[in-house]
C-alpha cells in the first residue's frame, strides 16, 4: 500500500520533495504523470516511482489529488471504476466541496480536502484540513499526519477554508511580492540588486522567525522597530496613506471570493 499524488505540479511536488526529506520512504510513494520527462525528472530528485492512474486508484492507501481545480472532476471520473475500498481520496483543489468530489466517485468513499502551502517543500508548510461526510476521524488524522510531516496542519470545519485559502493557501504568494518590491525600492534607492535580495531576503526570514516565537504579536514587534520620530515611523505612515492595510483586506477577500466561486458548479 503506497500514497500516490496523481498530478505533481508546483503543489504535489512540494508536499513530494518536503515528505522525501522528512523521511518517507521514497517507496512507499508514486506519482501519476502524464508525460515521460517529468516521470524521469521526479524518479530522479525524489526516488519515486511512476504508475498509472489505474494502479494508483487500487493500490494506494491514500491518493492525493494535485491537478487544477478544472481538472479535478475528469480525474476522479477516471478514478471511479478502480478505486480500491476504503482508499482516501484528498484533494488539493482551491474552492472544490467535498460535497462535489464525493459526486464523481463511489458512494462511501473517505474524502479529505487539504489546502496546503508551497513552503511544504523546505518543511515549512501550513495545511488546513477537513473531512468529508464519510471521512471518519482516523482518515483525517491519517491526512493531517501526512500534512504534519511537511510543516504544521490543522483541522477546520470545511467552511472555514475558502477563508484559510486567502491567509495561508495563497499567502505565501503576498509575502514574495512584499519581497520582490523591498528588492526594487532596495535598487531604486541605489544599492545592487544582489545585496538587495540578501537583505530583504535575511529580513523577512528573521521577522518570520520572531513571529512564530509562542506568545508574540506582530502588533508589538512592529511597535519595537518603530522609534517615536525615526525612519520606521515616516516608512509606517508612508505605507497607510498608501492604504497598503485596506489593500490587503480587499485581496484576500477577493481571494476568498475567488474559492468559494471555484467551488460553484
Ligand atoms: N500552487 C499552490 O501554491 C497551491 C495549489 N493548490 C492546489 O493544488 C492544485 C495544483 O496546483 P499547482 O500545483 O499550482 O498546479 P500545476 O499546474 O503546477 O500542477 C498541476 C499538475 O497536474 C498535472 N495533470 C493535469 N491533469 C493530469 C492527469 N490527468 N494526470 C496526471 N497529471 C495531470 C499537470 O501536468 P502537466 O505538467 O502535464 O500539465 C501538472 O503537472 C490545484 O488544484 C490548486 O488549487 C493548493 C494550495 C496551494
Ligand atoms: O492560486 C491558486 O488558485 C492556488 C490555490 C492557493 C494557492 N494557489
Amino acid at each position: 500500500m503506497t500514497h500516490a499524488i496523481v498530478g505533481v505540479g508546483q503543489m504535489g511536488e512540494a508536499i513530494l520533495s518536503g515528505l522525501v526529506s522528512a523521511g518517507w520512504n521514497p517507496a512507499d510513494i508514486t506519482v501519476t504523470v502524464r508525460r515521460d520527462e517529468r516521470a524521469q525528472e521526479l524518479a530522479q530528485r525524489y526516488g519515486v516511482r511512476r504508475v498509472q492512474l489505474a494502479q494508483a486508484a487500487r493500490h494506494s492507501e491514500v491518493l492525493v489529488v494535485g491537478v487544477k481545480p478544472h481538472d479535478v472532476a475528469r480525474l476522479l471520473d477516471e478514478v471511479t471504476n478502480d478505486l480500491r475500498k476504503g482508499t482516501v481520496v484528498v484533494s488539493l483543489a482551491a474552492g472544490l466541496t467535498t460535497e462535489t468530489l464525493e459526486e464523481h466517485l463511489p458512494g462511501g468513499t473517505p474524502v479529505v480536502r487539504v489546502m496546503p502551502n508551497t513552503p511544504a517543500l523546505v518543511g515549512k508548510g501550513m495545511s488546513g484540513i477537513s473531512g468529508g461526510r464519510h471521512a471518519r476521524p482516523e482518515h483525517v488524522e491519517q491526512v493531517r499526519q501526512m500534512m504534519a510531516a511537511v510543516g504544521r496542519a490543522v483541522v477546520v470545519p470545511e467552511h472555514q477554508l475558502d477563508a484559510l485559502t486567502a491567509v495561508s493557501g495563497s499567502g505565501p504568494a503576498y509575502v514574495f511580492y512584499v519581497a520582490e518590491a523591498m528588492v526594487e525600492a532596495g535598487v531604486q534607492l541605489g544599492l545592487a540588486r544582489p545585496l538587495a535580495t540578501e537583505l530583504a531576503t535575511q529580513t523577512l526570514l528573521g521577522a518570520a522567525e520572531m513571529l512564530a516565537r509562542p506568545g508574540v504579536h506582530p502588533s508589538i514587534l512592529r511597535e519595537n522597530v518603530t522609534s517615536p520620530g525615526g525612519t520606521t515611523a515616516q516608512a509606517l505612515k508612508t505605507l497607510d496613506d498608501y492604504r497598503v492595510r485596506a489593500a490587503f483586506a480587499a485581496a484576500m477577500e477577493a481571494c476568498r471570493d475567488r474559492s468559494v466561486e471555484l467551488g460553484e458548479h
